[in-house]
């Protein structure tokens, strides 16, 4: 594999700010750090993301905190408002950015999901995106009376069937019902209004939609789940990929060819999905600040106190008396957090298989719990001189690697400020990166083709 096996020249970098709601990237000891509930630092972002020519605003969301011995875990943020509602507060004080909320499939009913995405695309101008994820644990099920209702391969296959009623609810309303239209469209000019119906394993449902579509058709669909059936659907079904490989070129491109390849098998283009990973970029002004930098980062980053409660989460115990600069616990983790009442840790992975492979490592590199932490745990992304990070980020993108990034900033509300001040003006100096905004809509900004559903009706648009 070469890194221009699959060159693109002219390729343009796509960026999205990804907020991170449960996270131990935020550091939150310095002075500057605000709110992470306030309505005023989701403004602060969204506004310097669109000041920057983002493409998107981008929220996680989970539907139920996490505990552990009775407390909410150290690292979640309680009082944050829903995505969704969060996004429509933002839709009204921006003009361009892409609002995308992630929102699950295994716990929401597609008629109340469906018709909540259409309000946020028609109040946004046609600047919504659906993150459609879904949801690996039984603690969120609990809040359902679900519990772990469904394994992994049927929570993908309720995800395909989710995503085909969604499409069919959007297609639901004639051409002549559009959401610019001046006067409300009635049933009688909407012309036929189609119920859905849907008898499938997991759907038994007659809807009748009660939306009509936005001006880019319908919600841009993102998804974010890496696994094999993961992928798959996301060559079905989604426009953009929000992954997890932004750190290493060779896995970076090794991802994006598996996805050109699953798109091919489904029969889609093989740029018909866009690839942002989540990243963070470290800039320093001067090379020799580098180094220097990364490592304030690292350390605002992993405190003492997000050192036990990452470890904590893998053990299932409070471990805040502990010195994270001593060794990992010498008794073994509670095996019950992976039981599906409590929230998996690490993906759902044996905590004492995880255990064992951090105290091996522990033991041959001589590591304290808190750089277990950081060596096990830790997303580098990209540091260097704004020109050094511009030169590496223009590569990965037109080397097929990706076709841009999802940017966690380390400092909320301020870390996008120098992104937006140093970083956007290199790219745009190297001819990679817009310098303003050229259509109006998500889809738009994004460069995809109309939505899978229209491209019979519709003559293929040019993809940038
Ligand atoms: C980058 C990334 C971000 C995710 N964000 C969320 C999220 O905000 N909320 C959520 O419920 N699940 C989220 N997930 C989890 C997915 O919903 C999915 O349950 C999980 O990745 C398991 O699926 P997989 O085996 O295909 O990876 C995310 C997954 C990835 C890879």
């Amino acid at each position: 594999m070469t890194d221009n096996s699959y060159a693109r020249p002219g390729a343009q970098v796509h960026f999205g700010v990804f907020f991170h709601g449960v996270n131990h990237t935020t550091i939150w000891s310095d002075p500057t750090s605000g709110s992470q509930i306030d309505f005023e630092t989701f403004r602060r972002v969204a506004h310097t993301a669109e000041r920057g020519l983002f493409d998107a605003f981008f929220l996680g969301e989970g539907l139920r905190l996490r505990e552990q011995e009775g407390k909410i875990l150290d690292l979640d943020i309680v009082g944050r408002p829903d995505a969704i509602t969060q996004l429509a507060a933002l839709a009204g004080i921006t003009r361009n950015i892409g609002l995308v909320a992630t929102q699950n499939t295994t716990y929401n009913e597609p008629a109340d999901l469906v018709r909540r995405l259409s309000g946020l695309d028609l109040l946004s101008g046609g600047r919504a995106g659906w993150n459609a994820v879904t949801t690996d644990n039984a603690w969120t099920g609990e809040n359902f009376r679900r519990g772990g209702f469904l394994d992994h391969a049927d929570r993908y296959e309720r995800a395909g069937q989710f995503l085909d009623t969604a499409r069919a609810i959007w297609d639901g309303w004639a051409d002549d019902a559009v959401a610019t239209s001046t006067e409300a469209p009635s049933w009688a000019t909407a012309g036929s209004v189609q119920d859905v119906s849907r008898r499938t394993s997991q759907f038994d449902v007659t809807i009748t939609p009660t939306l009509p579509r936005s001006a880019q058709g319908h919600p841009v669909i993102f998804q974010a789940g890496d696994s094999p059936a993961g992928r798959d659907f996301a060559a079905a079904h989604a426009d953009v990929i929000f992954s997890r490989h932004g750190t290493h070129f060779d896995e970076a491109f090794a991802f994006a060819e598996d996805i050109r390849a699953r798109l091919r098998r489904a029969g889609r283009p093989e740029d018909d999905v866009k690839i942002l990973p989540g990243t963070q970029i470290v800039l320093a002004e001067n090379a020799s600040e580098v180094e220097d930098k990364v490592r304030w980062v690292l350390e605002g980053q992993y405190t003492g106190q997000t050192a036990l409660s990452l470890v904590g989460q893998v053990w299932g115990r409070d471990l805040s008396d502990r010195d994270p600069d001593g060794p990992l616990p010498e008794f073994d983790p509670v095996p019950a957090p992976i039981s599906g009442t409590r929230g998996a840790a690490r993906d759902g992975k044996d905590p004492l298989a995880i255990a064992r492979e951090w105290r091996a490592l522990a033991e041959a590199q001589n590591l304290s719990l808190r750089q277990v932490a950081i060596a096990t745990t830790q997303r580098s992304g990209f540091a260097g001189t704004p020109g050094q990070v511009a030169d590496e980020l223009t590569r990965w993108v037109r080397s097929g690697a990706t076709d841009g990034f999802n940017v966690s900033p380390y400092l909320v509300p301020t870390g996008l400020d120098e992104i937006v001040d140093l970083l956007v003006p290199e790219l745009q100096e190297r001819g990679s990166y817009r310098t303003e905004y050229e259509g109006s809509t998500l889809r738009e900004h994004l460069g995809l083709r109309p939505p899978l559903s229209r491209r019979e009706l519709l003559p293929r648009q040019a993809v940038g």
